[in-house]
């Protein structure tokens, strides 16, 4: 699906480094990162990390290269030709290899995904840009570890938006999932820290919290992000994104991962028309996995794996250990 067009992309880029003389040149190196460049940058993969990944592919490469030119202008001996193809052979091999490496590198997330612990309260801070999906997300994580047998239960800390703690209790009614929100306290710290003490007290294990977004990541909203995190003290933040943003995706989430200690990633809308690339710099930017795919408006979630690599493609692979950072 989404992402598989991409990996498509780069498996073909990859497959031309597989010559019939098995050598690799200068030339040919260099056609092949621009193909790879010029597909992670459509896919809206964020340009400065692009073009880092290929200066360190070309600065890890080159030397590979140069000896290996150099070692065939000596070996000009008919009697060398098959262990110069072997060599050769071997090293457009590690060219691929290093190529591999340096995208798993840049985007291989740096910290393991937050896993709940059962009996005792887990609480889940969800941050994001206003109209990212936060709300409709906590009702499909909420609804993901309901029934999976989890005492589940949200709090509503978005007092900006008018109508958000209708629609959390809206979701919330739904579902059956106990909900804490209120009319007319404009304090969502207080807000977030009642809710929380009160389910912590009542002994629920997943306290998913709500909290408001902005057009964009304005220093008032991160501020805010702050002193709710302060409050609540967090086992984990979720920072949700939406796929759509694209390019944009990359400073977003920089800034959410500088004001506050986001530990996993949500990317939403994934149903719509994003490629995809975003959810790999939202990775890079805040060095924290993807542990959800949002794709519709139902409360449901997906695991990444199933989402995205149906196929049992290369890309699996890729995508399993760099992208997600699955064991
Ligand atoms: N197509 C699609 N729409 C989504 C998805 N997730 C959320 N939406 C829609 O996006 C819009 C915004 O979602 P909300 O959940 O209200 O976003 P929010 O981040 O809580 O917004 P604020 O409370 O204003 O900060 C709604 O119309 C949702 O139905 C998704 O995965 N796919």
């Amino acid at each position: 699906m989404v992402l598989a067009e991409l990996g498509g992309k780069l498996r073909d880029s990859l497959r031309k480094l597989h010559t019939s003389s098995g050598r690799v040149t200068q030339t040919q190196l260099n056609a092949v990162l621009s193909d790879i460049t010029r597909a992670l940058i459509e896919s809206d993969v964020n340009v400065k990390l692009v073009m880092t990944m290929r200066d360190n592919v070309k600065q890890n490469v080159e030397q590979l290269i140069e000896k290996d030119d150099d070692d065939d202008d000596d070996d000009d001996d008919d009697a060398n030709e098959q262990r110069r193809k072997r060599r050769a052979s071997n090293v457009s091999k590690l060219v691929q290899k290093a190529v591999v490496e340096e995208l798993v590198r840049l985007l291989q997330p740096q910290r393991k995904a937050y896993v709940p612990k059962r009996g005792k309260p887990n609480v889940v801070l969800f941050v994001g840009l206003q109209g990212a999906g936060k709300t409709t997300t906590i009702a499909k994580y909420a609804n993901y570890y309901q029934r999976r047998g989890w005492k589940t239960a949200m709090v509503c800390a978005d007092t900006f938006r008018a109508g958000a703690f209708d629609q959390l209790k809206q979701n919330a009614t739904k579902l059956r999932v106990p909900f804490y929100g209120s009319y007319t306290e404009a304090d969502p710290v207080a807000i977030a820290e009642e809710g929380v003490d009160q389910f912590v007290h009542e002994h629920y294990e997943m306290i998913i919290v709500d909290t408001s977004g902005r057009h964009r990541q304005e220093a008032g909203l991160l501020e805010e992000m702050q002193e709710i995190a302060a409050a609540v003290r967090p086992d984990n933040t979720v920072l949700v994104m939406d796929a759509t943003q694209g390019q944009a995706v990359y400073d977003q989430a920089m800034a959410f991962s500088n004001a506050v200690d986001v530990g996993s990633v949500i990317i939403t809308k994934l149903d719509g028309h994003a490629k995809g690339g975003g959810a790999l710099s939202a990775v890079a930017a805040t060095e924290s996995p993807i542990i959800f795919l949002g794709s519709g408006e139902q409360a449901s979630l997906f695991s990444v794996h199933e989402l995205v690599f149906g196929a049992n493609t290369e890309f699996k692979f890729l995508g399993k250990s760099l992208i997600f950072g699955a064991d």
